[in-house]
């Protein structure tokens, strides 16, 4: 790749909250699905979590921006699943909830590892993900309508977040936070997005990008991505 779009990455990649995360609980609608990736993106989230029955997620490639590459969308079946994980992981589980025993957002310290929870679009934050939550949170309401739209809601905990980061130096990193092989496919997948989805198609594993931003692979790597497939 050239040594800009290299740099890029690379910058993108030290900038990565590895221990700041979202939960969306069954949000159904695509742009919202979309927009909430984008947010997370633009804090420098790398994955989200959602609780969604079936393994694919829809989401709208325009409300994304071609964010969804950039960060990674683990799923799972149960907000139960979802929450032992986060757990697994040391995260303070947030549920955004519109309750008079909810804390404003803002008094929260989120420089903790963290999870936001976030609501289906009418029936909100179910009863289970309540239980399991740490705490519930609420963005202040002071007009007619009852709630915000929930890309909105997570968009502004979000730069909260961000901001409090901010401010304890989380973005003045230069190395990244990520584990290796994972900052390996992200520069692989955003470096050579043809290579790799031939790669993907074919079954072969990503190969090393090294230190100049080029892809380290053996000749035996290289056939197999140029044959055919096709018997003679
Ligand atoms: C449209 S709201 C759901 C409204 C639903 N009737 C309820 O009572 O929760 C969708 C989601 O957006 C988030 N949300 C919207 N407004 C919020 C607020 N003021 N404070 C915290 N979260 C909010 C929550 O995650 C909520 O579950």
């Amino acid at each position: 790749m050239n040594d800009q779009r290299f740099a890029r990455i690379q910058a993108m990649l030290a900038l990565r909250q590895h221990d700041l995360t979202v939960c969306m609980e069954q949000v159904h609608k695509p742009h919202n699905v979309s927009a909430v990736i984008r947010t997370a993106d633009a804090v420098g989230i790398h994955e989200v979590h959602a609780v969604w029955p079936s393994q694919r997620m829809r989401t709208q490639a325009s409300a994304s921006a071609g964010s969804n590459s950039w960060v990674k969308v683990v799923t799972h079946p149960t907000i139960g699943d979802a929450v032992k994980r986060l757990k697994q992981q040391k995260m303070q589980v947030l549920a955004t909830h519109l309750s008079d025993d909810a804390v404003d957002f803002r008094e929260i310290d989120y420089t903790l590892p963290t999870c936001i929870l976030m609501g289906q679009e009418k029936t909100g934050i179910t009863a289970e993900a309540l239980a399991l939550a740490d705490r519930k949170i609420v963005i202040p309401m002071a007009g007619m309508v009852q709630s915000l739209n929930v890309s909105v809601a997570c968009a502004l905990i979000l730069y909260e977040a961000q901001r409090q980061r901010q401010n304890a130096g989380f973005y003045l990193r230069d190395y990244s936070l990520l584990d290796d092989d994972e900052q390996q496919r992200l520069l692989f997948e955003g470096g050579f997005p043809v290579l790799a989805r031939v790669a993907k198609q074919k079954g072969l594993p990503y190969p090393r990008i090294n230190a100049q931003g080029e892809v380290d692979a053996d000749p035996s790597w290289w056939a197999t991505m140029q044959s055919t497939g096709k018997k003679r």
